[in-house]
């Protein structure tokens, strides 16, 4: 038997990410009709509220326990999903933490692209191998940009929202290989067992974010 099947069926397990999605990603569940607040900051990783549990995990362990049936549904920005390499079932594009992936340079840059530093190894190898482009990727996790000012890597693959990161580093977005958002995650067996109580705060999602059912 999966986790998922063997948890009461009324009870629903989120797994949510620590990160600048948080707040939003409760505020929205909430106003789907489930009965959370923002867990206090502490240690706790664990969130109890009624008939639903929390589980406050990093961004990229988000697919990992959702696709594994630890989680029923999860929040998670479309780029990690897409680097996880899962299929998980997306049912709503949440239509915030809007931000697009880019390859980027040193403004002027225009050299071969022998390395690329990015915190998105799988996105990247397919992008290249795309263009025919046999560079060495470097995984880098955080600060990825300076991996381009320094000479560490040609270009680098990363997030680009406001632009400002690129601004205040002379560095320019040369391409862009996808555009990103957040979006509601479920477990397939848990859309079966749990019908009754996944089935409403998908609708109520998609209505408040104005997506057609
Ligand atoms: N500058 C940004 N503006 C808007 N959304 C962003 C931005 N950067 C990242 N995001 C989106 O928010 C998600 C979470 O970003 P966040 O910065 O919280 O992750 P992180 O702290 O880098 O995560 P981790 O360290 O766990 O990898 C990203 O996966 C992306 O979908
Ligand atoms: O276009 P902007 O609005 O400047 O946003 C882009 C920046 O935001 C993210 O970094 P974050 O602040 O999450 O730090 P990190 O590099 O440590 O993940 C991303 O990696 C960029 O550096």
């Amino acid at each position: 038997m999966s986790p998922a099947e063997l948890r009461s069926p009324d009870h629903l397990t989120l797994a949510l990410p620590k990160g600048r999605i948080l707040e939003e990603a409760v505020t929205l569940l909430a106003r789907a009709g489930l009965p959370l607040t923002l867990p206090e900051k502490s240690r706790a990783l664990r969130h109890e509220f009624p008939g639903v549990t929390v589980l406050e995990l990093r961004n990229q362990d988000v697919p990992v326990y959702v696709d594994l049936g630890v989680a029923d549904a999860g929040i998670v920005g479309k780029d990690v999903l897409l680097e996880s390499g899962r299929q998980i079932y997306e049912p709503v594009d949440l239509r915030f933490a809007g931000c697009r992936l880019s390859l980027i340079r040193e403004v002027g840059a225009s050299g071969p692209i022998g390395r690329v530093g990015t915190k998105y190894p799988r996105a990247a190898r397919e992008y290249l191998n795309a263009r025919g482009i046999p560079a060495e990727i470097v995984k880098l996790s955080g600060n990825i940009e300076l991996a381009a000012l320094t000479g560490l890597a040609d270009a680098v693959i990363d997030l680009v929202q406001t632009g400002s990161t690129l601004r205040a580093n002379h560095l320019e977005e040369v391409d862009v290989l996808f555009h990103s958002t957040a979006r509601l995650v479920v477990n397939r067996a848990a859309l079966k067992l749990r019908r009754e109580r996944l089935r409403p705060v998908i609708e109520r999602l998609r209505e408040l974010v104005g997506e057609p059912g």
